[in-house]
């Protein structure tokens, strides 16, 4: 039996990205700075002390981080024996965003530059703006800045739920953003808005990676929540990832979990679990990798890493969500058999630690489970399409014109 589960812990990086300088992120380091704010008391909401993965330690995350930067994540050691694969994996893509590294991992790195709304207020272009204004009937727009997705809301919140007006809003990402209340504007309102803009965008070539609808609930500033209904228009990936070879060429299963079918644009999905919140993602995790039938892929997106805890720059509720996933890994490794590929690893970094709420560059953690793989250091990958060309040498797909496979055939 053939089946691999990946495990995408969103902007978990693990620091010393040769090219970080060039994104103003020289010396981020997300588990690294989350370790030393742990190490040094400064972490100590809803949990306390020095931050301990001793799970992903055995499979080798701390020794990865190591090898990343030349130091050890401050008050993390490695305890009792490794027993899995481990190393580090430099991105080759130009952006740091979420579809990049997602599609780099799937063995297709994004080489052309996306387009960016740079400038921080009057952000769109104002005829994309009459352009959505006009076809989607609206009373106007708010926002139209750079912005956090939560700050946002308390400031223009109250004001979108009188007018209906949109809140528009984008970040150092290739993305438009659209926040609407999910009652009083409407859920599937939103949706439409966001399926214009997304073919307003195209139409006038603006190269933007993703529409995002950003649904909210609550009554006033301070007490407006996101909700799990955030929908991803991504364009499709440039040419056919691993994931979708699978499908292609193997007629192969491949099962989204949480945000990557909107990511893959639903290119190489063919089922989809929705699931929000870590408890909830980590259990559906276990419940695909239990129904995984022979050639099949699990793959999960584990988004509030950086959505709930990076871009909003909380380190203690970062470091407690990694100990919550860390607690629970046992459970997903009892339930591989052999033969399995267990995959866990990231997209980007977002530093929680850094300055702004953007995501940082830096290098992801490889780190595989399975008898496939030997035990011990995989070492410096020059690419993330190492994932990609290693799960398309698993699966003996043709394989993928970037990245080197780490597979020990038999
Ligand atoms: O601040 P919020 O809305 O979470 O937005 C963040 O999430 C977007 C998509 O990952 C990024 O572009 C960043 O802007
Ligand atoms: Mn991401
Ligand atoms: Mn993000």
């Amino acid at each position: 039996m053939k089946r691999v589960f990946i495990m995408i812990l969103d902007s978990f990086g693990i620091g010393g990205a040769e090219d970080a300088k060039k994104y103003g992120d020289e010396g981020a380091n997300t588990l690294g700075h989350i370790a030393e704010a742990c190490a040094l008391g400064k972490a100590e909401q809803g949990r306390t002390g020095p931050l301990k993965l001793p799970n992903l330690g055995k499979l080798g995350l701390i020794e990865a981080a190591y090898e990343s930067t030349g130091y050890y994540p401050k008050g993390m050691q490695t305890e009792g024996e490794i027993i899995g694969s481990y190393g580090y994996a430099s991105e080759i893509s130009s952006g740091k965003d979420t579809p990049s590294g997602h599609w780099e991992i799937a063995g297709v790195p994004v080489l052309f530059d996306w387009g960016y709304f740079t400038n921080t207020t009057n952000s769109f272009p104002q005829d994309l703006l009459d352009k959505i204004v006009s076809r989607a009937k609206l009373p106007g727009y708010l926002g139209n800045c750079h912005s956090s997705g939560t700050v946002i809301l308390d400031e223009l919140g109250e004001e979108h739920m009188a007018s209906n007006k949109p809140i528009f809003y984008t970040s150092a990402d290739s993305v438009f953003q659209i926040a609407c209340h999910e009652e009083t504007f409407g859920l599937d309102r939103l949706y439409e808005v966001c399926e214009i803009a997304r073919d307003e965008l195209n139409k006038g070539n603006y190269n933007i990676g993703r529409v995002i609808a950003r649904p909210f609930v609550g009554k006033k500033p301070g007490e407006f929540v996101r909700t799990g209904n955030r929908h991803d228009l991504a364009v499709e990936p440039p040419a056919p990832t691993m994931i979708k070879k699978l499908v292609d060429e193997k007629h192969g299963t491949v099962v989204s979990i949480g945000k990557i079918a909107d990511i893959y644009a639903q290119v190489g999905i063919t089922k989809k679990v929705k699931a929000t919140g870590l408890e909830a993602l980590f259990d559906a995790s276990l419940e695909e990798i239990k129904q995984a039938k022979d050639n099949t892929i699990v793959f999960t997106n584990f988004v509030d890493f950086d959505s709930s805890y990076g871009h909003r720059r909380d380190v203690s509720g970062y470091a407690a969500a990694l100990e919550y996933f860390d607690r629970r890994l046992p459970e997903m490794l009892a339930l591989i058999e052999p033969g399995d590929l267990l995959i866990i690893s990231a997209d980007h970094g977002c530093d929680p630690t850094w300055a702004g709420t953007d995501h940082t560059r830096e290098h992801i953690p490889v780190i595989v489970y399975g008898d496939s793989v030997p035990v011990g250091s995989l070492g410096h990958r020059e690419t993330f399409a190492d994932i990609g060309q290693s799960v398309a040498d698993y699966f003996d797909l043709s394989p993928m014109d970037y990245g080197k496979s780490f597979i020990k055939k038999k």
